[in-house]
């Protein structure tokens, strides 16, 4: 029997950000190995005219909760979508359903976040920094409470190389920016933005930090717990620009480890942390790091060749060209690489849109991609050293059924085994793609392989013409050239005439 599992039975869980990427897998997670637990309340807010109710249907009719439809078949009546916007006072939320959060709750996991790297500070302060601290407000007049479990990041203290599992202090504190928010406006903020943020590459890692600094100063007698997990899945925007041949060249270093952690393996420890917060109660806050690059690396490089042998036998549907990963360091190779295998081929491809009568919409595209790309360089060229004990700590105090439930042993993993599964995972239910469709795909390659050789036989014939009719050099050469291969010919003739 898990333990874990047993000690969520009859719980009341508090999830914040459960429609997000991390927070469904969560939830799904808690329903399938506990479905006798009391409540999920999660705090959610009405998006793209839909009710919250219809947000949670939508969720319940995904495929991910197949399983647990199965397993907990009263799943909807154990969610309670509570109305909460955590960029308001008190989060909005009404007063009844306060006093149900407040006197009912015993477990929080706050998964809530921006988490745009480029996100204005203000917002990002007030959703990674002021809503934790208000809802560690919230959590201190909770009678109840076993646990507060706060989802950070990996890079939260990415300006540092060799990364503690502690919380390290912020230059300037946390309230300070907190209350300068509140009286600056935007344009100040974005000037004096860069200056605060230091050495840190983005808003969203700084406000990270600042949220983690916010957990230990004001989480009072709480038990608290900190995640800090690396890349999930999802981060990178999935496979399917690479997958699709749009992005073929990365500016990025190949030796440098990719910190790449299914988002699984962090609900399964996220789990446990609950659990060995509640029961065992450590004095002080722990941090656990969950990153794959000390136990298990895996470099941008390996992984490229990974997922471009992926794209060979599962290849996706109607690719605009043949994946390729080409990595570089250089500034102006990447320039060049944008240049050829990026911006050319969106502008021809643009321009035979025009043609037929469609709207070209390729260019708007690729510069989007790139943009993004730009946005991710600080991290795919630098490496850091993340220490684990207190995850391996836990990882030895689990029972063997609980380390076999709640997996969370990064040395198990097999990357090539995971690429192909969330390429597979990508081309099924992003993509919504047939596995039958596989032989029509991989001769659409084919045919895109033929057109490329074709393309540069073409080019390096025009080319090749020109600087004939220019330079005495190159005629030399190209007469040398061909006499060589008449000469060669000749003899090959003669002593074939020979043999017989
Ligand atoms: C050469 C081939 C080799 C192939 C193998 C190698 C692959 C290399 C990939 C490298 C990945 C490295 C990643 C390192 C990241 C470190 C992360 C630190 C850890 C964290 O805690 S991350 C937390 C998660 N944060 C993010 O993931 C956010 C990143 N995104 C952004 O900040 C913004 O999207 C960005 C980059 C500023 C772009 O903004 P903008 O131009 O305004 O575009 P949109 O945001 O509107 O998005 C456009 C479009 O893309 C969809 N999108 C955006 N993000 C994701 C995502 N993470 N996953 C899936 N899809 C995403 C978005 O929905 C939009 O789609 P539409 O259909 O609505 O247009
Ligand atoms: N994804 C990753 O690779 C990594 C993520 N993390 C951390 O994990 C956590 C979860 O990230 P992830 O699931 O990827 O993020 P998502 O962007 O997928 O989800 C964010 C969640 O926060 C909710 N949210 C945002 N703003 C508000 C608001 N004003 N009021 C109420 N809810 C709000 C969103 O709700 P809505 O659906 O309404 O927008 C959504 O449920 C974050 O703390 C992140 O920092 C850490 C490392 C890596």
């Amino acid at each position: 029997m898990s333990m874990i599992a047993a000690f969520y039975g009859g719980k009341a869980i508090l999830i914040t950000g459960a429609t997000g990427f991390m927070g469904k897998v969560l939830m799904e997670k808690l329903f399938r190995t506990s479905p006798d637990l009391k409540v999920v309340y999660i705090l959610v807010r009405p998006k793209q005219g839909q009710t919250l109710q219809q947000r949670v249907f939508q969720i319940l009719d995904s495929k991910l909760f197949e399983k647990v439809k199965e397993v907990c078949p009263n799943v909807h009546e154990k969610i309670r979508a509570i109305s909460a916007d955590l960029n308001q006072n008190d989060f909005a939320i009404s007063k009844e359903d306060m006093k149900e959060l407040l006197s009912h709750t015993n477990i929080i996991f706050h998964c809530a976040a921006t988490v745009r790297f480029d996100d204005h500070l203000r917002h990002a302060v007030q959703l990674n920094v002021t809503a934790t601290q208000q809802l560690l407000l919230m959590a201190s007049q909770m009678p109840k409470l076993e646990a507060f479990i706060h989802i950070s990041t990996a890079f939260s203290n990415c300006n540092l190389k060799h990364i503690d599992e502690v919380v390290y202090p912020c230059p300037v504190e946390p309230k300070k920016i907190i209350d300068s928010m509140e009286w600056l406006d935007d344009a100040i903020i974005d000037e004096i933005t860069p200056k605060l943020i230091g050495d840190w590459p983005n808003t969203y890692t700084y406000t990270k930090a600042l949220g983690e600094v916010v957990v230990q100063q004001e989480g009072g007698n709480l038990n608290i717990a900190i995640i800090r997990p690396s890349i999930m899945g999802a981060t990178w925007q999935e496979p399917f620009p690479a997958g699709k041949g749009f992005l073929r060249s990365i500016r990025a270093t190949p030796m440098a480890v990719a910190d790449l952690i299914p988002a699984d393996t962090v609900v399964n420890l996220t789990l446990a942390v609950g659990w060995y917060t509640a029961v065992h109660r450590p004095k002080s806050t722990l941090v656990y790091h969950c990153t794959s690059g000390n136990l298990n690396p895996c470099n941008w490089g390996k992984m490229g060749l990974q997922v471009l042998a992926t794209f060979e036998k599962i290849p996706f549907e109607r690719a605009f060209r043949r994946p390729n990963a080409d990595f570089t360091t250089n500034n102006i190779t990447t320039h060049y690489w944008n240049a050829v295998s990026h911006r050319a081929p969106a502008i021809i491809y643009d321009f035979y849109l025009r043609l037929t009568g469609r709207k070209p919409r390729m260019t708007k595209l690729m510069n989007r991609l790139l943009r993004t790309l730009s946005m991710l360089e600080y991290f795919v060229n630098r490496s850091w050293e993340w220490s684990t004990y207190n995850t391996e700590m836990l990882m030895s105090e689990l029972s063997p059924e609980d380390q076999r439930v709640f997996n969370f042993d990064v040395r198990q993993l097999n990357w090539l085994e995971y690429i192909e599964n969330y390429v597979l995972g990508v081309k099924k239910y992003l993509l919504k793609e047939d596995m039958a469709g596989i032989p029509e795909a991989k001769q659409h390659l084919k045919r895109l392989r033929n057109i490329h050789y074709l393309f540069n036989t073409a080019l390096f014939l025009i080319a090749w013409r020109l600087l004939i009719a220019r330079s005495q050099v190159a005629r030399n050469v190209w007469f040398f050239i061909v006499s060589f291969c008449y000469k060669f010919l000749s003899y090959f003739r003669a002593s074939s005439t020979l043999n017989v």
